[in-house]
């Protein structure tokens, strides 16, 4: 029987075939997997550089490319049969012999480019990598073959136009290289590309230790389809030194199971279909999201970070779904609001077939988990407090400050440490307060405190941080140290995987922690500071949770030219939070080009409205499907406004708040108007807390690059009268 793997571009392809061709397709790799009469069979080609390659006849005049090697059959894409031939006469297929995983070269454009790249050579003396030599080149993977023309490369430009045409796992210690990194140091780069921690492995000498602090396990296989990475089968030098990976070039099984972005095998007619069936990103995982998502266990929790679509919702889901079929207790995935909810939920409904395995995993909010716990040990549903009647509370206790300073001070620095006396509170730092309080101020501020906590208690109400304390404390009941070590322990959850993290509160996290008992894979977080639109700053250390963090570099929503103006728009600088310390944007970077984005100044709102119809319209004469479309503003009222200019167009048009974890094809972000964007009446006044008023714009800009980083296509960006302070010039 063969054995069957996909590359990501088959189902792709397929889709984009007429409906009986498909139909003739896929009845065809059905047989061929179960090699029954009438399979196709694999027929060579002429001309073909890579002599493994064959074609398989899938329908009428549809011709299916695959890498054969012996029983192992890798089904790269299906087309009419001549761009199938000229498909399979184009590309070459290697095994990166460092990662052993495969590479795809467009062997036909680099004999393309080798005549120019010569002629360049010999107008110049310099040579990019005239400093390492081929022994250096080898530790770091790069093919013997490409070498007569990578010594032609003079500068760092030509290797960047050279990009496309290789294997990212060649292209990136390349790039290292020619930025000034040491061997080591592009050796760090390219093992980032592993989809599984390798067992044994080493760097070469004079470099550092790159085993991340996360569990050297390889990964678990999927429940229905067979992981790529989760064999990987790297086996150690016998030498007498320490031990090496070695990898069998010609060992392509091996190699497609270490390249879970470029292959998974399908091992019958059910397995095939759920590939075929399922969006990309249900099955095909990029090396460093697969290395997160499937790894483990890890005994401490981990933090991942990273920028703008870069994975981390993904990565989420299937570390949600991995701990699941792992079967150890109930999952809880955390997100932020009742419409990410139902998001997370129905692709969860997508990535795990299996209903047991789905029903282990709850999906959820912090404030519907304190609002169930607390429920739960009251017998009834406690009641919350409504802003305006909270607000009305603070001013009857104001002590020469105002209703919002006591608000700040009670949630950022009363709650978020979980101070319980005065004498706690007088003691205790201040952390983003720059308003310096005296002893006798601070009695007053807790003064205040106490009244609105008391006319809370009177009135039987609470807020949700409130809330969210009390049931870290049932929790802490339940769980702690009275207990006999014999009796069970009572954490709901054995596993919590924590999306949009940048914006919990740190009460909300002394829950999070309690909910699941400290054991390995205990809670696993993913979250961007820069994305933060709360006013929370919280290192995690400093709420008992002891992370471990991994960083994500490349966004594959967005097109490098969304990404760097997006960039500019954030400022570029330093976030605070979940870290201790700051975060950089440096070295975040996009995997392909696009437009870019469009900022159009109007004369009057009217204008501006007018001019979104004309712009949307468009789109959607483009062939843009409305439910592609999303449009956003900062007020509510702007909100209305366009949704009523765009009445009966199907496209939706929120909030900045409302576009957090969302995605589109084309984004229309309005009103980016001086006045609206900062919002003034968020804004803490100067005079009152300079400090406040830098976070709050700093909350306002990150706001506003939330917005814009949903666009996974095109930008559009616009304003009336003066711009924004905020949009890049
Ligand atoms: N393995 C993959 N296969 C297919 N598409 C992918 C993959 N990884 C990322 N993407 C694309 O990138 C998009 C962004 O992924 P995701 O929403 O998980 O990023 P994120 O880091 O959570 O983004 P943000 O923080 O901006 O909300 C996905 O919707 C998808 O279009």
């Amino acid at each position: 029987m063969p054995r069957l793997a996909l590359s990501p571009e088959f189902p792709a392809e397929l889709s984009a075939l007429a409906p009986q061709v498909r139909r003739d397709a896929v009845t065809s790799v059905r047989r061929f997997l179960q090699n029954v009469s009438g399979a196709p069979h694999p027929e060579r080609v002429r001309g073909a550089r890579d002599d493994r390659i064959a074609t398989l006849r899938l329908a009428d005049r549809y011709r299916g490319v695959v890498v054969r090697q012996r029983d192992v059959y890798w089904l790269l894409t299906v087309l009419p049969d001549a761009d199938a031939w000229s498909y399979a006469q184009r590309y070459r297929f290697g095994v990166n012999s460092v990662l052993g995983v495969v590479e795809v070269w467009d062997a036909a454009a680099l004999g393309r480019v080798e005549p120019a790249l010569r002629r360049a050579a010999g107008t110049c003396t310099t040579r990019l990598f005239a400093d390492f030599c081929d022994t250096d080149l080898a530790a770091l993977g790069i093919d013997h073959r490409f070498l007569p023309l990578l010594r032609q490369i003079t500068d760092e430009l030509t290797l960047e136009a050279l990009e496309p045409l290789l294997p990212p796992t060649q292209y990136v210690p390349l790039a290292a290289l020619a930025r000034g990194e040491s061997v080591a140091g592009a050796w760090r780069e390219l093992d980032l590309c592993r989809a599984a921690e390798p067992v044994g492995s080493v760097p070469p000498a004079g470099s550092e230790p790159v085993r991340s602090a996360l569990s050297a396990g390889l990964a678990t296989p999927a429940a229905s389809v067979t992981s790529a990475a989760s064999a990987a089968s790297i086996t150690s030098m016998p030498s007498a030194g320490p031990a090496e990976p070695v990898v069998d070039p010609d060992d392509l099984a091996a190699a497609l199971l270490r390249s879970p972005d470029r292959a998974v095998f399908v091992g019958g007619a059910r397995e095939l279909n759920h590939v075929l069936d399922s969006p990309g990103w249900c099955v095909f995982l990029h090396p460093p999201q697969h290395r997160l998502a499937r790894g483990g266990p890890y005994d401490r929790p981990v933090l991942v970070t990273g920028g703008a679509g870069t994975g981390k919702t993904l990565i989420a889901l299937h570390r949600a779904a991995h701990l699941a079929r792992g079967g150890a207790g109930p999952v809880l995935l955390v997100t932020f609001s009742q419409g990410l909810i139902s998001d997370l939920s129905a692709k969860l409904d997508l990535l795990i077939e299996d209903e047991v395995v789905r029903k282990r995993i709850e999906v959820g909010n912090v404030d519907r988990l304190a609002h169930r716990i607390v429920s739960e040990a009251e017998g009834r549903p406690p009641v919350l407090v409504g802003a305006a009647e909270l607000t009305a509370l603070w001013q009857e206790a104001e002590s020469g400050h105002g209703p919002a300073f006591l608000l700040r001070e009670w949630e950022q620095v009363i709650l978020a440490q979980n101070l319980q006396t005065l004498e706690e509170y007088l003691a205790a730092p201040r952390p983003g307060r720059a308003v310096e309080l005296s002893a006798d101020q601070r009695a007053d501020v807790w003064r205040s405190v106490g009244h609105v906590i008391g006319r809370l208690a009177e009135r039987g109400k609470r807020t949700l941080l409130q809330l969210a304390a009390e049931a870290a404390t049932l929790l802490g009941q339940f769980t702690g140290d009275l207990l006999e070590e014999t009796e069970p322990r009572r954490e709901p959850y054995r596993h919590i995987v924590v999306d949009e993290a940048q914006d919990l509160h740190p009460t909300q996290w002394r829950l999070l922690r309690a909910a699941a008992p400290y054991a390995p894979d205990d809670l696993f977080i993913v979250g961007d500071p820069h994305q933060r639109i709360f006013d929370t700053r919280v290192a995690l250390g400093s709420v008992g949770i002891d992370a471990s963090q991994r960083r994500l570099q490349v966004s594959y929503r967005l097109p490098q030219e969304i990404l760097s103006w997006g960039v500019r728009l954030r400022g570029g600088g330093p976030a605070d939070g979940l870290v201790a310390g700051v975060q950089e944007l440096y070295g975040f970077r996009a995997t392909r080009h696009g437009p870019r984005p469009m900022v159009r100044a109007y004369d009057s709102p009217e204008d501006e409205l007018n001019g979104l119809v004309t712009h949307i319209s468009q789109w959607l004469e483009d062939g843009v499907r409305p439910g592609e479309i999303g449009v956003a503003a900062r007020t509510a009222d702007l909100v209305r406004e366009a949704r009523a200019a765009l009445r009966n167009s199907g496209v939706r048009a929120t909030t900045l708040h409302g576009m957090k974890g969302l995605e589109f094809r084309r984004v229309a972000v309005i009103g980016v108007t001086d006045g609206i964007v900062p919002a003034p009446e968020s804004l803490t006044p100067a005079g009152e807390d300079p400090a406040a008023r830098a976070h709050d714009l700093q909350r306002e800009r990150g706001l506003l690059y939330v917005a814009c980083t949903r666009a996974h296509e095109l930008l559009y960006v616009s304003y009336s009268g003066r711009a924004s302070p905020f949009l890049p010039t």
